[in-house]
């Protein structure tokens, strides 16, 4: 279940630490003198005195380029109304915050106090020398239309209101998408449209554009329906106004195809949904709440396509999905608008990449096992990194072949790459892990609690929303350091194994363990005394339910921290052993390394049960494993016991899964490097794949290949993540800086949520 965002989460959120969302940042060095001297005076009169030779050196010397001004002047903010500017603020920093992660555009969010559209027009236009793009943001209708149409005409640089053609942009895609699915031609579809402000507008403009035909619209604005029989409609409003003899919404919407909201709040009813066409399209998306809830519009009809602009329902048709990757591709060319080309060019990319194969890293994000093109898939998903490569081509193509790009671009791949470099492709799994871990917190026990380093993390991870930190130890001590440290974590539960308080729980905890480890060596004496021990009592915590993750071993010897784990949880039914593995973030997406951390020299069996470990882990992100077996030789070129031995492995692994994508053995490069592959081993399953796994020969090899990654090649890291274990227990590395435990963490949470739906499963299995 989503975590329900309630008021006071949303207040915390944007108010602690540095209020707000944003800040701003050098992009260039500024630790000497010298850099100061480059940055400021005098060096700066350098780049000053070249853009007054040439104005278009302000492209090279400064920011301009990739510099948007978000504007509002807070009449019309989100569904909320005329509620300021300063109270639209927060919705413009958050705009601000989705053109960076999404297209890496810089933004600085302007409210301006004034409703007077000469005014508005004049401060606009001033800002001029600023900017390289405007974004016009939740300014009402009419005003809205007659300000962009004059800073389009009066600027040199792209002008966008997004509320009109952002969401018109992609609702056509979705619309078009979803005609598609239900086999009606747009030019015979009968829509109604509640609203008739700036996005309902510009949407049925760009529909008309498309092929919708207006005699087959019937609009509503918060007087009732437009037609022709009312004398207080604008030029806009008339061109849409019906002759039709209908006054309610009610009316309209029976035998109505397609349904538009973007007006208010819950103004359709099931009634209205359930007297619509066969195969109905719903798009109830006023924010934030939707004009029918998505629940009662999928309970009235089981035909409707449903979409909503909220985030935590199927199809969400939000302008998030647009404005990014369009200002990235105007910026890209330096167009000197946005026009129809461009946004068409927009529509239809995001309509055709909803069908294509979804990257595993979609379906990760979004919790799903495969997402593809259909009813409850009509547009693409926002966490899509497919968008930017995708979009941002098309917009700037257009812009060129239409002739308004002042820079056009020559080659298209390179173009594409930078997109991705842009995007930082490598932080995208943190950022899916994140959100999955975020949506359902869990209880991690940190059994090192009186680290600072722990204490920080745990800071981290339940100021984010990512787990409810339990801190085992002595309760002195670690409240002194939380004060000598300014470590503030809410509702801490300290929880100290050693204390009086704890000594019935040692004792259950003890009765507990003394029966699973009786004929293994211990006896009830020595069973109740080892639940003084934190990890053993941190173990037990997970084992009993009364925590769902354990995080140990920054302080202590991987060993020392394991064997409780084992002799207290235990391996997951069916593993013969754990393992541990690293996901090292790469341009190329993750990579994930086995084993780095417990098999020191395994046999041909036991790297097989190794890779079979790995592979199910893999999986269960969502991502199909491709696996290397490496060595130092490529099938049977060394016919050393050690190149022999994965050979084997992965002939054993073969005969347990025919069905995996595995290979080897095999050298690392050679496993990256599908021509040179192809030409000397045409007959490996790795020709076509990219490969998203490796898996060492032994223990030495794995370990050190992670630590140069994540030293010398400087990638981001999640790990040791261990495998095979019933219940989510992760041993962290001796010196994990906080940002690893953090990760670590992350991992546990979403381990926790997976094995815990296991066990439900399990269960609800056995009653039936
Ligand atoms: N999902 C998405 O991506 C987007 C969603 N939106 C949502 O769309 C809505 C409108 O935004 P926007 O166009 O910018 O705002 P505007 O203020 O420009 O338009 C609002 C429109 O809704 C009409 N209206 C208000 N109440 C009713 C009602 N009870 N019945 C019928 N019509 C009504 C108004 O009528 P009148 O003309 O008479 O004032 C006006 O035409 C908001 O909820 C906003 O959050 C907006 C942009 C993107
Ligand atoms: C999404 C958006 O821009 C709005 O609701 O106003
Ligand atoms: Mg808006």
């Amino acid at each position: 279940m989503a975590r329900k965002i309630n008021k006071q989460d949303a207040l915390d959120y944007h108010a602690m630490g540095r209020p707000g969302k944003i800040e701003v940042v050098p992009t260039k060095d500024t630790k000497t003198q010298w850099d100061l001297s480059l940055a400021y005076s005098p060096g700066v009169a350098e780049p000053c005195k070249e853009i007054e030779r040439d104005v278009e050196n302000v492209y090279k010397y400064t920011a301009k380029g990739n510099l948007v001004a978000v504007i509002s002047n807070g009449t019309a903010v989100l569904g909320l109304g005329d509620i300021g500017p300063e109270a639209g603020k927060p919705v413009m920093e958050g705009k601000g915050v989705l053109f960076k992660i999404f297209a890496d555009i810089d933004v600085f969010d302007i409210e301006l106090n004034t409703k007077n559209v000469d005014e508005f027009v004049q401060v606009v236009k001033a800002m001029e020398p600023t900017f390289g793009g405007i974004n016009l943001e939740d300014i009402k209708s009419p005003e809205c239309f007659a300000i962009e149409e004059r800073l389009r005409k009066e600027l040199k640089i792209p002008v966008m209101h997004d509320d009109q053609h952002g969401t018109a942009i992609i609702s056509s895609a979705a619309l078009l998408n979803a005609l598609y699915l239900v086999k009606k031609k747009i030019d015979k579809v009968k829509f109604v449209v509640n609203g008739a402000g700036a996005a309902a507008m510009a949407c049925v403009r760009l529909y008309a554009s498309l092929g919708a035909r207006p005699e087959n619209f019937i609009m509503f604005d918060k007087d009732g329906v437009l037609n022709k029989q009312r004398a207080d409609l604008d030029a806009m409003k008339q061109q849409f106004a019906t002759s039709s003899k209908v006054t309610t919404l009610a009316e309209a919407l029976k035998g109505a195809d397609v349904f538009v909201g973007l007006s208010v709040g819950n103004v359709v009813t099931a009634e209205m949904v359930k007297s619509m066409a066969k195969n109905p399209v719903v798009f109830a998306m006023a924010n934030p709440d939707p004009e029918i809830t998505w629940e009662t519009a999928v309970e009235a009809r089981k035909d409707v396509i449903m979409a909503t602009g909220r985030s935590d329902y199927p199809n969400q048709v939000n302008n998030v999905l647009g404005f990014p990757y369009i200002f990235r591709g105007a910026l890209d060319v330096r167009a000197t608008q946005i026009n129809e080309a461009m946004k068409l060019a927009a529509v239809h990319a995001l309509a055709d990449l909803t069908k294509s194969p979804v990257p595993d890293i979609v379906n990760l994000a979004y919790n799903e096992r495969n997402l593809v093109f259909g009813p409850h898939y009509i547009i693409p998903k926002p966490l899509d990194p497919r968008l930017l490569s995708t979009v941002a081509p098309a917009v700037a193509k257009a812009a060129m072949d239409s002739g308004v790009a002042l820079a056009p671009i020559t080659d298209w791949d390179a173009y594409r790459e930078e997109l991705n470099n842009r995007l930082g492709l490598d932080n995208q799994l943190f950022r899916v892990i994140g959100s999955k871990a975020r949506k359902d917190p869990r209880r991690v026990v940190f059994a090192e609690a009186d680290n600072l380093k722990i204490l920080k993390a745990a800071q981290v991870v339940e100021e984010e929303g990512i787990a409810i930190p339990i801190l085992l130890g002595n309760e002195k001590r670690i409240r002194s350091l939380m004060a000598e440290n300014g470590i503030e974590i809410d509702n801490a539960q300290i929880v100290d194994p050693k204390s009086d308080e704890m000594s019935a729980t040692r004792h259950r905890f003890g009765e507990l363990f003394f029966h699973k480890r009786q004929r293994k060596g211990f006896n009830l004496y020595e069973a109740k005394k080892i639940m003084r021990e934190r990890n053993y009592f941190g173990c037990m915590m997970v084992e009993t339910g009364e925590a769902d993750a354990l995080i140990s071993g920054l302080t202590r010897k991987y060993p020392d921290t394991i064997r409780p784990a084992l002799q207290v949880i235990g391996m997951e039914e069916g593993a013969k052993r754990v393992a541990g593995m690293y996901i090292i973030n790469t341009k190329r997406g993750p990579l994930f390394l086995a084993d780095t951390t417990v098999n020191f020299n395994p046999t041909a069996e036991e790297l097989a049960d190794i890779t079979m470990l790995v592979a199910k882990e893999v999986r269960q992100f969502n991502i199909t494993p491709r696996i290397a077996m490496v060595s130092y030789s490529n099938f049977g070129s060394s016919q050393t016991p050690e190149a022999q031995l994965v050979s084997r492995a992965r002939e054993i692994v073969k005969r347990m899964d025919p069905t995996l994508t595995v290979d080897g053995e095999i050298q690392a490069a050679m496993a990256f490097n599908k021509e040179i592959l192809k030409d000397n081993y045409p007959f490996s399953e790795l020709i076509d794949e990219d490969v998203n796994t490796l898996i060492f020969p032994n223990l030495a090899a794995g370990n050190v290949a992670y630590n140069l990654l994540q030293e010398v090649a400087g990638f981001d890291s999640i790990g040791p993540i261990l495998l095979g274990m019933k219940k989510p227990v992760h041993i962290l590395q001796l010196g994990s800086t906080v940002r690893q435990i953090v990760n670590v963490v992350l991992i546990a949470v979403v381990d926790a949520q997976t094995k815990c739906c296991r066990e439900e499963e399990a269960k609800n299995g056995k009653k039936k």
